[in-house]
């Protein structure tokens, strides 16, 4: 933790982010877009590719990756946007069904999570898990990884209105839990939990390990960073 604001709040509760910060779910992105582009006759795209489209929800992991596999055969940027849009709908539907079927097979919890999370619970800090992958699959993954037990309350992207980068899904997941953003603590992995975190009014922390949309995460306005969430117990508690 190299943050010196974060060492003299106290916290009442934190809201933790799922893809990149509790659960590695490259791996599921990867096998249900790839199922996906097979039911469009459309070629692959590479799990490297698509680590830099992970973190503003579904809609826009499919739309980019449409884009990007169609930019291999349609040189004009506009043509292959607007061929991504017409092929939308019947891509979102495929997406779905292969995600529900594998979800969480190809994830993995990372290392210090459920010791933070235990950590952070025995300190009183009351926890909600918010994502921008849809509340459907979010609840079950939590459940196959035995996290959901550490969660008064999950929220999805589809949830509220707008997604995070957008500060209204935190300002409503105090609201929910009844805390101040200023004594709620946003744990997350990207730009997208920091500019939410920052326009709510809640600190945040960073993991250095998740996905960032393929920029460097220390670059990010944040009020620290950890390398495990095994880390937050320490500042929880302070
Ligand atoms: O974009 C996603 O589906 C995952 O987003 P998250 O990092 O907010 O969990
Ligand atoms: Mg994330």
């Amino acid at each position: 933790m190299n943050s010196i604001s974060l060492s003299r709040t106290r916290f009442d509760a934190a809201i933790v982010d799922l893809d990149g910060t509790m659960v590695d779910t490259l791996g599921d992105f990867a096998a249900s877009l790839n199922r996906m582009l097979d039911d469009l006759s459309l070629p692959h795209v590479a799990p490297s590719a698509i680590e830099r489209m992970v973190g503003k929800g579904s809609e826009h992991l499919i739309h980019s990756a449409l884009v990007h596999v169609m930019a291999s055969a349609i040189a004009d940027a506009n043509e292959a946007d607007a061929k991504a849009r017409a092929l939308f709908d019947r891509a979102w539907e495929r997406y779905q069904h292969h995600y529900l079927a594998i979800n969480g097979r190809h994830s993995a919890v990372y290392p210090g999570v459920i010791e933070g999370l235990k950590a952070l619970r025995a300190q009183g800090l009351r926890l909600a898990c918010l994502t921008n992958k849809p509340t459907s699959f979010a609840k079950p993954l939590l459940a196959d990884k035995g996290l959901d037990g550490f969660f008064e309350l999950v929220f999805g992207g589809d949830a509220f209105e707008r997604k995070k980068p957008d500060p209204l899904p935190l300002l409503k997941t105090c609201e929910a839990m009844g805390t101040a953003p200023e004594r709620t603590l946003m744990v997350g992995d990207s730009s997208n939990d920091a500019r939410a975190a920052r326009a709510a009014g809640c600190p945040v922390v960073l993991v250095t390990y998740g996905y960032n949309h393929g920029e460097p995460v220390r670059g990010v306005d944040a009020d620290g960073f950890v390398d495990s969430l095994a880390e937050l117990a320490p500042a929880a508690a302070r």
